[in-house]
């Protein structure tokens, strides 16, 4: 099975016959088999309209059931669309069918609408995009005059339907895809990727732009045999980072076998790590076998390497440079073939510097060092973040949740995190089961420091003005560049819309320029 295939399963059946494209007919596998972004997406629309208008353009708006808006794409020729609104109605999305709206005033009751016709949309022929149990966005088509959809046009486009939700189902999955499965080849994506991407990555590890690095080092170094060390702060996703290189590489059908140096007292660590023979010490009642052998053709991930005793790093170093190992009280050598992927918190050069970590043993792990940042110093995958862990919530306690409020997004985007990832994790769960409301809100921990409010002094000062400014575009881009209404912009920032627009006036602040 491959990603088209799954987009097929994903879509109601019969929905994707064979399509005429300008250059003779084509299977809609070869119409978006190549697809790879917005542009692509946009070429193919343009293909199927260009028989029947001369200008071209398009806008796209993915929303779940209840219309909130997680992605707007257009291009358009000759319009210039005002910021859009950052939901529709429910009705809009969920009793949707294809059809012509003349457009004669601003619709009070559609934000969207109102949107397209102060924007200078006339005419908009709509089509549904659905999957195989509901819409999940809409594509419309706009144009400046009305009576512009020719009645064959109009055909054309509802006989597309099911194509046009294949094509930006495509584009949703490759958005959803992690980096290092985005190649270029993914149109062909074998079974057994499909599988590490339903099985493991994207319910797991969620990569926003500041990722991306690591993402690439990752895939850069899995299908190597290289000894990898993951260094970061707790909670910043060593672990998920080490499983992950394991199910990106060749070794992805033997074990994954995880052993945490800190947990284990150190006389047990020898017999965990190479296990033991019958009656070795007193209490081996039996013979046992150790994490090197059971990780056998895999990978051995050892967290918190840096707790190791010296004794031990002096053993594991034999080990990774022989190549077998003795289990306790045995005579024999076993060879092992076994991928080692190390972790830490702590700086291991400071460590080797204070005579607590071996130097032969640091230059023997560093050969691949991946460093995860701390999530303050990735500030910009924090919304992300908390989306992907209240969606997981709300799943696994059965809740309905909408949104997070965006003045908790931004509170929480300002937060330190000291405890990182799994920290979020854990405040977004504890707030989705006490939350009632569709819109959850979620507090910043009391008595902590924000980056705001930090005073040391690498944080350089900012003007008064300055920081107003920021804040003030910041609650703009949060709330889609509305500036009235319930959460918008002024609303968040509790003052006066008119208020706000004659600070936005002062300090020079354009609404369009800063909607992303
Ligand atoms: N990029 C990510 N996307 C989604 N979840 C993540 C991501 N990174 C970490 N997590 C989640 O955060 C939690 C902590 O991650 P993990 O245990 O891998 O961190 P760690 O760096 O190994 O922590 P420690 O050093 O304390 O062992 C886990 O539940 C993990 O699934």
């Amino acid at each position: 099975m491959n990603l088209l295939a799954l987009i097929e399963l994903l879509l109601p059946e019969g929905t994707l016959p064979e399509i005429q494209l300008e250059n003779g007919r084509v299977d809609w596998k070869e119409a978006i088999g190549s697809l790879r972004n917005e542009e692509d997406l946009f070429a193919l629309v343009h293909s199927l309209l260009k028989p029947y208008l001369h200008t071209v353009s398009v806008l796209i708006g993915i929303a779940d059931v209840n219309g909130v808006i997680s992605h707007w794409w257009h291009k358009t020729d000759g319009l210039k669309l005002l910021p859009l609104p950052a939901k529709v109605s429910e009705h809009f999305i969920q009793d949707n069918i294809a059809g012509v709206l003349e457009m004669y005033a601003p619709d009070r009751r559609s934000a969207l609408q109102t949107t397209l016709f102060n924007s200078g949309v006339r005419e908009m022929l709509m089509v549904p995009l659905r999957n195989h149990t509901s819409n999940f966005g809409f594509l419309c088509i706009l144009a400046k005059q009305h009576n512009t959809f020719p009645q064959v046009l109009q055909i054309a486009v509802k006989r597309h339907a099911g194509l046009l939700s294949a094509a930006t189902l495509k584009l949703m999955l490759l958005e959803a895809l992690p980096q290092w499965l985005q190649e270029e080849d993914m149109g062909d994506m074998q079974g057994q990727e499909l599988m590490m991407y339903n099985d493991l990555l994207p319910a797991k590890l969620v990569s926003g732009i500041a990722l991306r690095p690591v993402i690439q080092q990752v895939r850069q170094v899995a299908p190597t045999d290289a000894t990898v060390l993951l260094t970061g702060e707790t909670g910043t996703g060593k672990e998920l980072f080490a499983e992950a290189i394991h199910l990106a590489s060749e070794r992805q059908h033997k074990s994954f076998v995880k052993v945490n140096c800190a947990a284990l007292p150190p006389q047990l660590i020898e017999s965990e790590l190479f296990g033991h023979e019958k009656g070795a010490f007193t209490g081996a009642i039996n013979r046992r076998i150790g994490k090197f052998e059971m990780a056998e053709g895999g990978t051995l991930f050892l967290d918190e390497i840096g707790e190791l005793p010296l004794d031990m790093q002096a053993k594991l170093l034999r080990v990774i440079q022989e190549k077998e190992i003795e289990r306790i009280g045995g005579s024999d050598t076993i060879p092992v073939n076994v991928r080692i992927i190390a972790a830490t918190n702590r700086t291991l050069e400071d460590e080797v510097q204070a005579g607590r970590f071996r130097p032969d043993l640091y230059y023997r792990l560093y050969v691949f060092p991946i460093h995860l940042p701390a999530l303050r110093e990735r500030r910009e995958d924090i919304p992300l973040l908390l989306q992907h862990f209240a969606r997981n919530a709300a799943l696994k306690y059965g809740k309905q949740v909408r949104a997070i409020a965006p003045a908790s997004v931004m509170a929480l985007t300002d937060y330190s995190w000291p405890g990182n990832i799994r920290e979020m994790e854990h405040m977004v769960e504890r707030a989705v089961i006490l939350n009632e409301a569709p819109q959850i809100t979620i507090d910043v921990p009391q008595g902590h420091k924000s980056y705001q409010k930090d005073h040391s002094p690498s944080m350089p000062l900012l003007t008064l003005a300055e920081t107003e400014r920021q804040t003030i575009i910041r609650a703009l881009r949060y709330a889609n560049g509305r500036i009235r209404g319930p959460q918008g912009a002024a609303d968040l920032l509790d003052i006066k819309p008119t208020t706000l627009e004659a600070r936005m006036k002062k300090l020079g602040i354009v609404k369009e320029h800063i909607v992303r």
